[in-house]
């Protein structure tokens, strides 16, 4: 386990050392267990953060920032216009095109609108998060989902071929449906591994054996009324986006994995 930390910390020091811009005025920071480590190598840097605003993706991300002595602005008081400089963020699973799987820790709709308003979005993890293929060793996709409409969701999940969506359910505390900072409530929906566009261009057909290609899946999904967001990051990476004239990319554009050796390893999105 000491392993494991040791490093998450070292992939979020390379992380902050290598897209941590010195006058940044506008970071998001995501949550999880990683991003402590990001947080503290944000510190670790001795820049001057007093004009700094860092944008967080949930509860226990804001408490971070402001335990840290940071400031916190939360997404809906960002000016309008405003594009973050960088966010980071932690992920269940990354696969070999940087699309990732997000939301084990119950906060993938803030943490998707904020690597969307970003103009690079770094991803954060440890070598078990590091896959050829999303669902490989990451189980579900979790969805956020209107409580009203959860049943309804898991039908529609099930005809998509997933394999027994269930209610995230609080663990050891009050008896009943986790909910998120949106107080919505989180489906897990399991499926086979996901194909990528390239698996798609060799041939293979999306949605054959329930085996979608990770953007089709993300979109399938994200049309069920009812669901607020899918915890599938893929499409357009910042730089894309903003090529193609707007902010918006979900997918990183760099992906740092903190391996067993104590080396990291750096995936960078090719297009
Ligand atoms: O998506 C997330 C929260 O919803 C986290 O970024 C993800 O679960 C990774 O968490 P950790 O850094 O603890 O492994």
């Amino acid at each position: 386990m000491a392993d494991i930390e040791a490093s998450k910390r070292a992939a979020a020091k390379a992380a902050v050392a290598n897209h941590y811009p010195k006058d940044a005025r506008w970071v998001g920071i995501g949550s999880g267990t990683t991003i402590v480590y990001v947080v503290e190598a944000i510190q670790a840097l001795g820049v001057d953060t007093s004009l700094t605003h860092y944008v967080p993706t949930g509860y226990q991300s804001r408490q971070l920032i402001v335990s840290a002595g940071l400031t916190a602005v939360e997404f809906d008081a960002i000016p309008q216009g405003t594009v973050l400089d960088v966010a980071f963020d932690g992920a269940d699973e990354v696969d070999d095109e940087l699309n990732c799987i997000k939301g084990g820790g119950a906060c993938l709709f803030q943490e998707k609108i904020v690597a969307m308003q970003a103009k690079e979005f770094i991803c954060v993890a440890d070598s078990r998060k590091l896959q050829s293929r999303l669902l490989s060793n990451w189980k579900y996709v979790p969805i956020e989902v209107a409580p009203i409409a959860a049943y309804r969701v898991i039908r529609k999940l099930t005809e998509l071929g997933a394999v027994n969506p269930v209610l995230r359910q609080n663990l050891n505390v009050k008896e009943g449906p986790l909910k998120t900072d949106q107080g919505f409530f989180l489906v897990d929906a399991p499926f086979p591994p996901m194909l990528t566009k390239s698996d798609v261009q060799a041939g293979k057909v999306s949605g054959q054996n329930g085996a979608w290609e990770v953007g089709d899946l993300a979109r399938r999904i994200k049309d069920i009324a009812g669901v607020l967001e899918v915890g599938i990051f893929s499409g357009q990476t910042g730089p894309e986006a903003t090529a193609a004239g707007g902010v918006g990319g979900q997918r990183p554009v760099a992906a740092y994995f903190g391996m067993p050796d104590g080396s990291v390893s750096v995936r960078k999105a090719t297009s």
